[in-house]
């Protein structure tokens, strides 16, 4: 797993020319670029244009720069690939994702399209179709000409698609929201939580970050510039984490611990499991702290 910090994934319409101009200065890790279901179908051109032309012009700094397009079988899917692709976002979010055979599809629709090698692939995982089918999904990153290297939960669709109900604490979902961290993580893919509609309810928003952060998310999308800093923070090694974490390293750096598996350190039992869950976080809590020094 990369240490890439993806805690904050604004998604934007593409139609709107003003947020995707503020995009470039706020301080989210992830923008989406939306062409799907953020854009009225009249316009659906102009967002294309649009989010072509901000992919092109780049300026988005630390940002990773994901473009959703519309499902290759819908009216809108070939034409944004077409418009998209070849300016190289570094990431392309499909859809609607119900099977692996989808991403077989789209693979050889971006090669098609002449899509440079290092633009990645999302899958939306928002339908009922694909709760059945997560391991199987996921398992398509086994085939390179997929180029899938995460997974981007939907939960407003999967509300839409199954009659469960978005509601705090959000049991209706957990199973879903679980099993596809599981298959994510099975293949090395990137996970990222779905959104929160309630704008205002700021306390709800935080709680919702902190669960999803200790189920195992890498970060949560969000749908207003308002929510990116909470969410920064809920997603963010606490001090103390990042303390006690450095604490194990150097205890299994001691010359006299080099051949254990197993040491107390300050009355706790900790394994070598536990050292490289620590490197980890100790190295996101870096990639976050090199980000966050202000441009000399
Ligand atoms: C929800 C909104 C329509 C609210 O917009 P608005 O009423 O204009 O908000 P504000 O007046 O509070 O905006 C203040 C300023 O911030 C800018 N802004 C607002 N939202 C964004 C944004 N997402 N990115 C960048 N900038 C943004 C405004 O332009 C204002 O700027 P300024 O003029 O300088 O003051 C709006 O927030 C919005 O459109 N949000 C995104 C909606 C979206 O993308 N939805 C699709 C994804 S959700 C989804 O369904 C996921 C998945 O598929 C699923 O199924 O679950
Ligand atoms: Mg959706």
């Amino acid at each position: 797993m990369s240490n890439r910090p993806r805690r904050s994934v604004l998604y934007m319409p593409g139609s709107n020319a003003r947020a995707l101009e503020k995009a470039r200065a706020l301080p989210a890790d992830v923008v989406i670029l939306d062409l799907e279901d953020a854009v009225a179908p009249d316009a659906k051109a102009t967002a294309r244009a649009q989010v072509a032309a901000a992919v092109t012009a780049g300026g988005f700094g630390h940002r990773e720069v994901v473009a959703r397009i519309n499902g290759l079988e819908t009216p809108w899917g070939m034409a944004d690939l077409a418009a998209i692709a070849a300016t190289g976002p570094d990431v392309i979010l499909i859809p609607k994702v119900n099977k692996s055979d989808d991403l077989i599809a789209a693979g050889r629709a971006l090669a098609e399209a002449g899509t440079p090698g290092r633009t990645r692939v999302w899958a939306m995982m928002e339908t009922p179709l694909a709760m059945l089918n997560a391991a199987t999904i996921a398992a398509a990153a086994a085939d390179p000409a997929t180029r899938l290297s995460g997974f981007v939960m939907g939960t407003n669709d999967l509300a839409k698609e199954t009659g469960a109900r978005l509601v705090p604490g959000r049991a209706p979902m957990n199973s879903w929201l679980m099993t596809c961290l599981a298959a994510a993580r099975a293949h090395g893919l990137v996970i990222i939580d779905g959104v929160w509609n309630e704008i205002a309810d700021e306390a709800g928003f935080i709680r919702e970050c902190a669960e999803a952060r200790d189920m195992g998310f890498d970060g949560k999308t969000l749908i207003h510039p308002n929510q990116i800093a909470g969410c920064n923070a809920a997603f963010s090694p606490a001090e103390t984490e990042v303390a006690w974490a450095r604490k194990i390293i150097a205890a299994f750096e001691q010359p006299e611990n080099a051949a254990k598996g197993a040491l107390q350190v300050e009355g706790r039992m900790v394994e070598r499991l536990h050292a490289d869950m620590a490197r980890r976080l100790v190295g996101i809590a870096e990639a976050i702290a090199e980000r966050e020094i202000p441009a000399a």
